[in-house]
Formats: C-alpha cells, sequence, structure tokens
C-alpha cells in the first residue's frame, strides 16, 4: 500500500488503470470525463489532490487527439489544484511515429542539394561566409582603413548612386539588394537562382521549393512535448518509444520502459524449441530491437527489409520486402514495435512462409493498435500468433482473433510507478534478464 499518492485514469484505457491500481494497492482516483454537445472535453477530479503525487494514464490509441486534449485538461486540472507532482503515464506515446525531421521515401531528409547543379552539391558555405578581401569596397586588404571605415564608404557609395539614379534611385537600390550585396556580405533576399533549403528564388515569382521537398512540415514531437510540460507535467513514463531520441524533446524526465523483458519471457516459456528458432525483424528500423533479444537468448538473427517511410498509404501496402537471412525449416518469430495496419507483420509472414520455407511463424509486438482491418488482415494471414502488451486495449481484439495472445503490462507500470513514488531507481525495470 503506498500512500499520499492519486492515480488517475483518462479514457483512453480503463482497464490497465484499474490494473495499476490492483497492483499498488490502491483505489483508482475518481474522475469525470465528459463532453459538451459540441465536442469540447470536461474533466472534474473529484478527490483532493492537494500536495498528492498525481499518476495520469492515457495511452496513444482510439480517439488519439481527444485523448490528449483530455490529458492536458486533466494535467492543468491537477496543477491548479496544488497537486505536489503530475506524471504522465504514456504506455503507447501518443504521435511517437512522427519525427522532427521530415523524411522521403528513400528515408533521406527531404532538404536536398539543388538538381539543376552539375556538381550535385557542394563542400562550399552558401552564401559564402564572408571575407574583406572578397567585398568590392575592399581596398588592399584587412589593414586598408579598418571595417567601420569601409561600412561608412560603403553607405556613402549606397546614398551617391540612388541620388543619381533616374527614378530616385529604386531601380539601383532593388537591383542591388537583388543581387544580395548587402553590407556584411549575407543577402538580406536571395539574389535570382540563388538556392535556400532546396529551393530556388525566381525573380517575379519568389521562392519555388524544389519538388520533393517539403519544408513547411510541422515538427509533431517537439509540439506535443512543449504541450505536456507547458500544461504542468513534471514527469513521463512511457514504453517502447518508436523513436527513442523523443526522449531528448523534453526538459523533463522521460522514462522509456521497456517491453523486451515481457517477449523475452514469452519466448522462453512459451515457444517450444525455442533455441532454434530465428528472431526475424520486419524492417530495418526494428533491427537493433530485434538483435537485443536474439543476443540475449542466443538465438539466430535475419532480417527483412522494407522501403522505408513510403508516401502513401497503397505505396506501404506495396513496399518492396526482401529476406537476408536462413530460416527456411525453422521457426520465425517477428519482432516489432507495432503494428497498426498489420501490413507489415502480415506481409513478412506471407514472405517468411512463401520464400523464406518457414515452418511457423510468430509475431511478438509491444502495441497491438489494429487499427481498422489489421485484426481481419491477421486472421487471413500466414501468422500464426500474434502476441501484443496491453499498452493499449486488447478485450476487442481478443474476441475477434483467436490468433492473438496478450501480455500484461500492469505489473511493469505499477512498480514503475512506486519506484517513481518513492525516488527509488527504476533501471531494474530497464534489465532483460
Ligand atoms: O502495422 P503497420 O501499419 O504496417 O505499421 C507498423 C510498422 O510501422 C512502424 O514502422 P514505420 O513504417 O513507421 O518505419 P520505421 O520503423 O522505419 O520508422 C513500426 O515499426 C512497424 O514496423
Amino acid at each position: 500500500m503506498v500512500r499520499n499518492i492519486v492515480v488517475l485514469g483518462g479514457s483512453s484505457h480503463p482497464q490497465l488503470a484499474h490494473s495499476i491500481c490492483v497492483n499498488l494497492g490502491i483505489p483508482p482516483g475518481r474522475i469525470i470525463l465528459s463532453k459538451f454537445a459540441v465536442g469540447e472535453t470536461r474533466v472534474e477530479i473529484q478527490d483532493s489532490v492537494r500536495g498528492k503525487d498525481v499518476f495520469i494514464l492515457q495511452s496513444g490509441c482510439g480517439r488519439v487527439n481527444d485523448h490528449l486534449m483530455e490529458l492536458f485538461i486533466t494535467i492543468s486540472a491537477c496543477k491548479t489544484a496544488s497537486a505536489k507532482r503530475v506524471t504522465v503515464v504514456l504506455p503507447l506515446f501518443p504521435y511517437s511515429r512522427q519525427p522532427d525531421i521530415p523524411y522521403n521515401k528513400l528515408g533521406a531528409p527531404l532538404s536536398k542539394a539543388p538538381a539543376n547543379k552539375p556538381e550535385g552539391f557542394t563542400f562550399e558555405s552558401r552564401p559564402a561566409t564572408p571575407r574583406l578581401v572578397d567585398h568590392p569596397m575592399s581596398l588592399s586588404g584587412p589593414s586598408a582603413g579598418g571595417l567601420e571605415n569601409r561600412l561608412t564608404r560603403l553607405a556613402l557609395e549606397q546614398r551617391n548612386q540612388q541620388e543619381s539614379a533616374p527614378n530616385g534611385g529604386m531601380a539601383t537600390s532593388m537591383r542591388r539588394t537583388y543581387t544580395s550585396d548587402s553590407v556584411n556580405g549575407v543577402p538580406k533576399t536571395p539574389g535570382p537562382g540563388s538556392t535556400l533549403g532546396g529551393g530556388e528564388w525566381l525573380p517575379g515569382h519568389g521562392f519555388k521549393a524544389q519538388a520533393g521537398y517539403k519544408q513547411w512540415v510541422a515538427q509533431a514531437g517537439t509540439l506535443i512535448a512543449d504541450l505536456l510540460t507547458c500544461a504542468g507535467a513534471d514527469h513521463v513514463i512511457t514504453m517502447d518509444l518508436h523513436d527513442p531520441q523523443y526522449q531528448g524533446f523534453f526538459d523533463i524526465p522521460v522514462d522509456n520502459l521497456y517491453g523486451r523483458p515481457l517477449l523475452q519471457k514469452y519466448i522462453q516459456y512459451s515457444i517450444p524449441d525455442y533455441q532454434n528458432a530465428v528472431i526475424v525483424s520486419p524492417d530495418a528500423g526494428g533491427a537493433k530491437r530485434a538483435t537485443a533479444i536474439a543476443d540475449a537468448l542466443g538465438m539466430e538473427f535475419a532480417l527483412i527489409h522494407k522501403e522505408r517511410r513510403p508516401t502513401r498509404i497503397t505505396d506501404r501496402q506495396n513496399a518492396t520486402m526482401m529476406l537476408v537471412g536462413d530460416i527456411a525449416g525453422k521457426v520465425a518469430i517477428l519482432v516489432d514495435d507495432l503494428a497498426d495496419t498489420s501490413n507489415t507483420i502480415t506481409r513478412a509472414a506471407k514472405l517468411l512462409k512463401n520464400k523464406g520455407k518457414a515452418t511457423k511463424v510468430y509475431a511478438l509486438v509491444t502495441h497491438g493498435l489494429f487499427s481498422g482491418d489489421a485484426i481481419d488482415r491477421i486472421n487471413a494471414s500466414a501468422l500464426d500468433k500474434v502476441v501484443v502488451t496491453n499498452t493499449v486495449p486488447q478485450h476487442e481484439h481478443q474476441r475477434l482473433c483467436n490468433k492473438l495472445e496478450v501480455l500484461d503490462v500492469g505489473g511493469v507500470f505499477a512498480e514503475a510507478v512506486r519506484r517513481v513514488h518513492h525516488g527509488e531507481s527504476i533501471s531494474v525495470l530497464f534489465r532483460y534478464d
């Protein structure tokens, strides 16, 4: 029994909030979550949180945006009600698949060297780093009169040119700006043909973005981190972040728990003759995660190369998949962090059985979102078993799919909550053996 602690469950995953409270031996905090007719979220906390250590559980599933707003309001309500500390427990971190740098189909950042340059790219600094000797106004090097004198003379010459121009200096002035000769050598407005972040400045047309370049893609990762801290979150606990570097977006502590110990135990205790099975990563992004399990259990490893970041859903569905490794006559165990449409795991299973000649295919996934017709896809697939954790609700999925097995993360999160509350180390939860 822990004291001075309140655990509030959001509407995304009440079962997990209940499981955490049962593990901690405390009753769940009382909270009313409702909506106005227009769709606005209303939150009312019915227990006193003054001076208490508050934990709010909300997972990034279902109506993700509604749940996020509900979370922000609940955090803010706790802070204004004088909670001592507010820890946000996000078993599946929302928006974690939207890294800050936009990627193109081939995986490289979308900003690239202009295609119209024959050399393709340059190591030169553009615009060129200003050097005194390069400047048209420089006399005979750095010692000739000093920078201040030259700037004064430059300003004087500009004024004289403007005064002598037939239209009062407008044309000259515009030309000077356009050809980028500002005082310090750095253009105020890019000159014709000059490039800026993968585009081109064309006279009369302004900035023309290069094809495929999306310079205004929203940076959702930073925004979500900022919104959470702005609402008043003091600490975040999550599991298997898709992009672990997400932690760096926060200036509050973020504990990223691993689903790996649970998945590893499942392999050891529930897959017969697991030592002869092969761990398979369905894409390069998950290779590190999968090899860690293979290494820990002394198992073989294979990789499926999937084209990364297709731009459209049809591209994703038709993305080329190639198997690297030998799985013939063996059990293949796919390991991934999440299954959303389940295209990745079902297509991988088909490849493993058809081309790889695997005898059986398991898929072990931390976050089983199973959006849309994902469950139907699994039912019709070559997958023999799909094992997920309950970081998102699984009751309905289990009812529809008898290939699905669910591992409970309630105990892991309850232990993390208990340790954070008592100021104990939670690194023990990161151990895999
Ligand atoms: O069930 P699905 O709809 O197929 O989605 C699941 C896949 O999406 C994620 O990877 P992502 O495609 O974002 O690429 P990455 O791992 O290279 O970042 C995840 O790691 C899975 O591999």
